[in-house]
């Protein structure tokens, strides 16, 4: 029997390895973390992330052939195949600060392989790294073998959160990069295999180590690049009257173009976009291509400035000052369907009605307090450590309070700003909030998700992100 062992119990390692289990019955898929109370999540029924379909993935597989554990090295000394799928994070410190990826918790799981190592073993880079991470990670193998043979091969992961279980059930292609000598061909073979069990083979691309390495890195850049696009062109909307909502459908029947991923909003978030373009940065100007680097810099820019457009719109519209006035934030995760909030749009946006002394009253269906309190008072740096790294809860911010629903986000309000596009805000009793709001109520909608019409006739004043704006709005210019 093959024996896969994932280092990682993350957002990543552990979605990607339940659905191994469950396609390859003939396999042992065991995923290990040195965090404990993420491993004991994982045997629990409440399992540590919050994904649709993946209870029941778990809840088939695990004690058969998926198991998930804290014993690191006997689990990885005794694989075949080790992924790991780790934190990489930006740097905060030293060369390459605020860009390049910090391959601290990397290099520690490759020399822990290393070390406990006594038999030959693939190592599968699944963690987003920079371009020739694979050669580094071969020699810090390599340096420590004792005759051991490691194959390094990158396969990059390309699943939405949300709609992980979904996308690894049939994604739209598994790409494996290997060395490109009989050895790394065998290796690549080996892997391919796996995925076969499921995936078509002709949508498994195997490629040179690089190119797939870099293929992840443009991926995201390419997706990523597209909302800021799509966010740029709202601004000119909201200075037009076009409607970008209108625009994105134009365009998009183009098929050279495509209609996916132009939705405007307040802002991508995420672990990864921004990461993975920094990332993208630091390489190009290590190569000594600063043009390169600085066009994709401009789609961060882009998405800073979003954010902040919004902020100044909330602001100019309310009278230019929200000191002391009670604003709903109805979403925080950084898009539906998910709890995880990091780099969501919400923590700059909050931020920056906070500094204009607002008074802010959240609601998300999946983000706990603890979690809002946290991402609202900590530095960056530190939400960005693996979890067993962060510091202890840190203290409450006052003019925040975190509430169980959306009426009751309201209630007394005089503003609403909708930051996620979770489903249940489309089918709010909107009337019932507007009796218990304070007059004039506005409604910002940094989604699009509600029907402004509708809001209007009610009584509200309601700006939706890139959409011609009311004579109200239209007086009160907002200045980025
Ligand atoms: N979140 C996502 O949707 C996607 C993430 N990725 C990439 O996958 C990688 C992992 O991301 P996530 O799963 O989101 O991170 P995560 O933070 O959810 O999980 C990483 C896990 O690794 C563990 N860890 C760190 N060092 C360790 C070590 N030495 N030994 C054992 N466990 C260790 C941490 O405790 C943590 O539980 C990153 O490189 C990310 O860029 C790629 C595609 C999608
Ligand atoms: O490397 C990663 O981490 C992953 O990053 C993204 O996945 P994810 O961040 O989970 O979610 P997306 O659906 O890509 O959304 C990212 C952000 O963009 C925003 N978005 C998305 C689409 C759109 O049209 N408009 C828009 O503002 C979302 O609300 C969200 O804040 C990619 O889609 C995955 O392929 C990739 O594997």
């Amino acid at each position: 029997m093959v024996k896969i062992c994932c280092i990682g119990a993350g957002y990543v390692g552990g979605p990607t390895m339940a659905v191994i289990a469950l396609k390859c019955p003939d396999i042992e898929v065991v995923v290990v973390d040195i965090f404990e109370p993420r491993i004991i999540a994982w045997n629990s029924d409440h399992l540590p992330i919050y994904e649709p379909g993946l209870d029941d993935v778990v809840k088939q597989c695990r004690g058969k052939n998926l198991i998930f554990s804290t014993d690191v090295e006997k689990h990885v000394a005794e694989a075949d195949i080790v992924f790991v799928s780790v934190n990489t994070p930006t740097k905060t410190q030293g060369l390459g600060a605020g860009k390049a990826a910090d391959l601290t918790y990397w290099e520690s799981a490759a020399r822990m392989i290393a070390d406990v190592s006594k038999t030959d073993k693939i190592v599968v880079e699944k963690s987003t790294v920079p371009v020739k991470t694979a050669e580094a990670i071969e020699k810090i193998l390599t340096h420590n073998s004792k005759g051991i043979n490691f194959q390094i091969l990158s396969n990059p992961e390309f699943l939405a959160e949300g709609t992980a279980i979904k996308d690894l059930f049939n994604p739209d292609r598994v790409l494996i990069g290997g060395r490109e000598t009989p050895e790394g061909q065998k290796a690549i073979h080996a892997l391919k295999d796996v995925y076969a069990h499921w995936v078509p083979v002709e949508q498994i691309i195997c490629t040179n180590l690089w190119s797939a390495e870099l293929s992840k890195l443009a991926a995201n850049a390419f997706l990523a690049q597209r909302i800021s696009s799509v966010n740029a062109m709202s601004a000119l909307c909201e200075a037009t009257g076009a409607d970008v909502s209108q625009v994105s459908h134009a365009i998009g029947k183009d098929t050279r173009i495509g209609s996916k991923f132009l939705n405007a909003s307040v802002g991508f978030g995420g672990s990864c976009f921004q990461k993975d373009i920094l990332n993208l940065v630091y390489i190009c100007e290590c190569n000594g291509l600063p043009e390169v680097a600085s066009y994709w810099k401009q789609v961060i820019q882009v998405n800073e400035y979003q954010k902040t457009r919004f902020v100044n719109r909330v602001v100019s519209s309310m009278f230019n000052t929200i000191s002391g006035k009670k604003i709903a934030i109805l979403g925080f995760a950084f898009k539906k369907d998910t709890g995880d909030t990091r780099e969501t749009p919400a923590i700059g946006v909050c931020q920056g009605l906070l500094g204009d002394k607002a008074m802010l009253r959240i609601y998300d269906p999946q983000v706990s307090q603890e979690q809002i309190q946290r991402d609202l008072s900590m530095q960056k740096s530190e939400l960005d450590r693996p979890p067993h790294l962060q510091p202890a809860s840190p203290t409450a911010i006052k003019q925040v309070a975190c509430v169980w629903d959306a009426y009751e986000a309201a209630k007394g309000a005089h503003g609403i700003c909708i930051l996620t596009e979770w489903d249940e805000f489309k089918t709010l009793d909107y009337q019932k909030i507007y009796d218990d709001m304070q007059k004039p109520a506005f409604v910002f909608d940094g989604r699009n998700v509600v029907d402004a019409e509708k809001l209007r006739e009610i009584g509200f004043i309601v700006y939706s992100i890139g959409k011609p704006l009311d004579s109200w709005l239209k007086d009160m210019p907002a200045v980025a």
